[in-house]
């Protein structure tokens, strides 16, 4: 990995982040951490509903200890370097020692195969990272909780939503979404709340392989088969004659069975604010499906920044983006909804995504048809070699990162709420644990022959 450079918290706060809302923040303050949820004991699964399960139970709410910033905004404006470190440091207040944040401050290093040197250190994963990607290496993911919500996810799969036959199980297992949720989730108070990233993440994945991809998709028809799936998310309000033909269709295939029974397991735990901000960014992900399928079908292959356009659609943006709620606790709406907030939060789901064409290059060059990805476009648009295309999209990248960074710290800096801090290092989190399991999926992914 290349030397991370001056960390990104060094910056000075530019005058256009320092004006944030001064009334939302005022407000902000005042709303200070709110749990959504709450951590419990570690529960067996639930027993199999019946074909239409009236509900999951309601996580507890209990409040999550979060560290307050012990200064004001003005006096961490006095101090950008000190105060924007220990924000991404994460917690060491009392009572804190849970919230174990996965990034570390040790160098980057190839992951290497074989037992861990501690006794107990869970054993390191395969997989060596793209030469020259910038990123952050987190600890294993712990092995106990991979353990439990792999058997968890799989019994709800199974036995909930019906969602694989018995031959696409060795995918399943190699998909490997319980050591992917614990590396990007690891303030997570429970595994039920890990259960909520789970879920959606298989779900997401079933809709994107049935009905876009290698499962059985086509661009043909998709438009309506991705707006039926999408009001297992966003009901349908229609009349008494109508309404019972559309409950039947959430149950019709695999993908609207995950969507519906994943998201109702959400509702149940979330506010409202939360589930909206959740359709919102799967409307922006099936919106980017649409595109990808549209030029597909007509073999258009993009102009370099129309990809990067389509490919921040076609994006893991609602994974990051519920951190709060499997955190158990809320980033208010209107802070979400804040312009450099959303910035954030763009660039954190566009070098998450970036990080999946450049791992995932292989894979797709290897899948039948032309598949687009970023080296791909560039190297068709730009006119160069595979190898000078790839290393490009991965210069891509580490611009996206740093712009990421960059802009995570300022965002920090200029809004010392708790909620805010917390939610940008899940984000940063989640950042790094996405490339973690990439990294480390070699059952999925390899790397091209370009060192
Ligand atoms: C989990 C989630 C919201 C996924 C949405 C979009 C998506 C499937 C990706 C960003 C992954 O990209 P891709 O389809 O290229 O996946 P693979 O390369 O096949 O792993
Ligand atoms: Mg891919």
């Amino acid at each position: 990995m290349p030397d991370p450079g001056p960390s990104p918290l060094q910056s000075s706060l530019p005058a256009a982040v320092a004006s944030f809302g001064a009334h939302v923040l005022a407000s902000a303050l005042a709303v200070g951490v709110e749990p959504a949820a709450g951590a419990g004991p570690v529960e067996p699964s639930p027993p199999p509903p019946p074909a239409l399960p009236t509900g999951p139970p309601v996580l507890t709410p209990v409040p999550v200890p979060v560290p307050v910033p012990d200064e004001g905004a003005a006096a961490a404006a006095a101090q950008p370097s000190a105060a924007l470190e220990r924000i991404l440091r994460g917690p060491s207040g009392l009572g804190t020692a849970s919230l174990h944040w996965a990034r570390s401050d040790a160098p980057a290093a190839p992951v290497p195969a074989g037992p861990a040197g501690a006794p107990d250190a869970p054993a390191p994963a395969a997989g060596h990272p793209i030469p020259g990607l910038y990123h952050h290496p987190v600890p294993e993911p712990d092995p106990v909780q991979v353990e439990e919500l792999s058997r968890r996810i799989k019994a709800w799969a199974l036995d909930e939503v019906s969602l694989y036959p018995e031959d696409w199980e060795d995918q399943f297992d190699g998909f490997s979404v319980g050591r992917y949720m614990v590396a990007c989730h690891p303030d997570a108070p429970s595994i039920d709340h890990l259960m909520l990233a789970t879920r959606l993440m298989v779900a997401e994945n079933a809709v994107d392989d049935c009905y876009c991809e290698d499962h059985g998709g086509s661009p043909v028809g998709l438009g309506g088969r991705l707006l039926l799936a999408h009001t297992a998310l966003d009901p349908l309000h229609t009349t008494k004659e109508y309404a019972p033909d559309w409950e039947a269709s959430l149950l019709s295939d695999a993908p609207r069975r995950a969507y519906r029974s994943a998201m109702e397991y959400f509702l149940q735990a979330t506010t409202p604010s939360q589930a909206d901000r959740f359709r919102h960014d799967m409307a922006r992900l099936h919106m980017g499906y649409l595109a990808e399928g549209a030029w597909a079908q007509t073999e258009y292959v993009p102009e370099v920044w129309e990809y990067l356009a389509m490919r921040q659609f076609n994006n893991f943006r609602p994974c990051p983006t519920i951190t709060d709620s499997v955190g158990g606790y809320e980033l208010p709406a209107d802070l979400h909804a804040q312009p450099a907030m959303q910035r954030v939060i763009a660039l954190a789901g566009n070098a998450t995504t970036i990080v999946n064409d450049l791992y995932s290059y292989t894979k797709e060059l290897a899948s039948p048809g032309r598949h687009l990805n970023l080296p791909v476009v560039i190297a068709e648009r730009e006119g160069c070699s595979d190898q000078d295309a790839y290393l490009k999209a991965v210069e891509v990248h580490n611009d996206l990162m740093r712009d990421f960074e960059t802009a995570a710290a300022e965002l920090a800096l200029a809004c010392p709420v708790p909620t805010v801090q917390r939610f940008l290092r899940g984000v940063a989190v989640w950042v790094d644990g996405n490339h973690y399991w990439h990294q480390t999926n070699t059952y999925r992914y390899s790397l091209p022959d370009f060192w």
